[in-house]
């Protein structure tokens, strides 16, 4: 069985600068998962014209819009990169452009330019999961994400809740409050 190598990690978007370039119906995609995920997420779309409900979900989050055609100076000061125009030559250039600066760079739709991949994300409170397929089947990460969202309670915020408050009045030192915490959890995983 192949394995997915990927590492994941939880980005703190709203102290990043985040470009997007297109404004057609990939890039609305994108920005809503981006935005459903992280909805302070500092983002610039730079494209040539905007789909009416790509300007909608600007004016409703913290989205600036620039009306032009990708040159390599929209990628000053960003740190990632998403290219999702519809012309492949532009977005191949964005890609090396990205590169060459050492931008992390996600050619939507394309895995070969990805040096990463945006996942089927599931958020219930303080809780966050994200899932990969490797690129094998977006669709199969869609319906793992509907699944997921349904099935986990959303009190589960309420035990991580719990479960912060309650470390804070254990006493002892490190090693003695991952034993009462791990204790204290262990039903959570214990086959009935
Ligand atoms: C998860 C999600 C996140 C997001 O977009 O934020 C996401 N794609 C979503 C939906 C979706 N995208 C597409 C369909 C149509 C059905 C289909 O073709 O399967 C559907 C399903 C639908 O819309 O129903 C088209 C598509 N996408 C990619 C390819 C190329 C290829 O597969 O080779 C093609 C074919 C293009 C063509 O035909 O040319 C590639 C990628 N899409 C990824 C992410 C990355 C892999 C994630 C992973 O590891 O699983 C990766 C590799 C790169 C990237 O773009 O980051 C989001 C679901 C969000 C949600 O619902 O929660
Ligand atoms: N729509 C889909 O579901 C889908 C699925 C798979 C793959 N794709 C591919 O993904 C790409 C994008 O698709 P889409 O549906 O978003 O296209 P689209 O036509 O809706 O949008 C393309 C956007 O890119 C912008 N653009 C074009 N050239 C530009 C440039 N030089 N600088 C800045 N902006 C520029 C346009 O102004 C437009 O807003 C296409 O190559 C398409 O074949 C689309």
């Amino acid at each position: 069985m192949s394995q997915n190598e990927l590492y994941p990690i939880f980005l703190k978007v709203s102290q990043l600068n985040v470009l997007i370039i297109g404004g057609g119906n990939v890039a609305l995609e994108k920005l809503t998962f981006l935005l459903k995920s992280s909805p302070n997420a500092q983002v610039l779309v730079v494209s040539k014209d905007f789909d009416e409900k790509l300007i909608e979900l600007t004016e409703e989050f913290n989205v600036s819009t620039v009306t032009a055609a990708y040159s390599k100076s929209a990628l000053k000061n960003k740190q990632i990169v998403i290219a999702a125009t519809n012309n492949e030559q532009v977005n191949k250039q964005i890609y090396l452009d990205a590169k060459s600066e050492n931008i992390l760079i996600n050619v939507a739709d394309t895995p070969k330019l990805c040096d990463f991949y945006l996942g089927g994300i599931v958020t219930k409170g303080n809780i966050k999961i994200a899932i990969s397929t490797n690129g094998k089947s977006p669709t199969l990460a869609k319906r793992l994400r509907q699944f997921f969202e349904e099935v986990i309670p959303d009190n589960i915020d309420d035990l991580a809740n719990n479960l912060n408050a309650f470390r804070k009045t254990i006493k002892g030192n490190f090693q003695e409050k991952v034993d009462t915490l791990n204790d204290l959890t262990k039903g959570i995983i214990e086959k009935k």
